[in-house]
């Protein structure tokens, strides 16, 4: 079977009061461009998995494949052209708005797309922006829709996202909702989609991942882990959430 993007038995130790291990035998593939959410509680190494991915964090055993071919055999800046990463803490690049929209294009030595970025900009309720504006001076919301579109410019096969609408009001989180789900659907992207947002996960991804007791504990289609968890730990989650008054569950 052909994967467009896979990982197998990833195994990552942390240096915190002492060597413990993060996560073992986190295995996951993508057999066609879709959505999937990465669930699971605080501290089970979500962030992690997805810094791992976007070869920014290493790990110790295992390997990772994007088009059936090795980490090893693509170089670090390959890497990061076909599998995009938008940070839960948006870093603005140095310069305006227009600055942060370019700079990334020219790093990866592509031309950079004005009507794309425009047309985006738009979509993610960002239109009201000066182009001219100092990016520092955005407001959080703001900066992390630029921070996706900056990744969206480079037109990644895959994308990691890692809780990009924790800081966004309704209106600008479903547009980034929309916008993602159209793009996946239209222009054959992956994306692997960190959230806490259960509402999310269900309404816009085809399958979960459920992290728990150090490993990825479920891999099951999204409507599937909603209705019916496969392990304790994954009821436990869900039903804790209930208790919670989470009322999107
Ligand atoms: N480089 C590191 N050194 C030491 N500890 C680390 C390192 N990276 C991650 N950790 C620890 O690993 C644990 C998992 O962190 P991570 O942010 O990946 O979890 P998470 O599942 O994404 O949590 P949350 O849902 O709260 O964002 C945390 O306790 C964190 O402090």
């Amino acid at each position: 079977m052909s994967y467009i993007f896979q990982f197998d038995r990833l195994h990552k130790v942390i240096e915190d009061t002492e060597r413990s291990v993060l996560f073992t035998n986190v295995c996951g593939c993508m057999d066609e461009p879709m959505i999937i959410t990465v669930l699971g509680a605080s501290g089970q190494g979500k962030s992690t998995l997805l810094r791992v991915l976007a070869r920014l964090d290493s790990f110790d055993e295992g390997d990772m494949m994007l088009g059936n071919k090795s980490y090893k055999d693509w170089s670090v800046r390959e890497w990061r052209m076909k599998v995009g990463y938008v940070s839960q803490f948006p870093v603005m690049l140095p310069g305006s708005v227009e600055d942060n929209l370019k700079t990334v294009s020219s790093l990866h030595r592509i031309p950079f797309d004005h009507a794309l970025a425009k047309k985006l900009m738009e979509s993610l309720r960002l239109d009201h922006l000066d182009w001219n504006k100092k990016a520092a001076d955005l407001s959080g919301g703001e900066k992390q829709r630029l921070s996706l579109i900056r990744s969206m410019l480079i037109r990644s096969e895959i994308l990691l996202l890692d809780e990009i609408t924790a800081s966004l009001d309704q209106h600008s989180k479903h547009a980034v909702e929309q916008v993602l789900e159209e793009w996946s659907r239209r222009e054959g992207v992956g994306m692997i989609w960190v959230t806490h947002d259960l509402q999310q996960a269900r309404h816009h991804s085809k399958r979960v991942w459920f992290m728990a007791e150090g490993t990825l504990l479920e891999d099951r289609d999204t409507q599937a882990f909603f209705d019916k968890p496969d392990t304790n730990a994954g009821m436990q989650y869900l039903q804790g959430l209930k208790a919670e008054g989470e009322h999107h569950v």
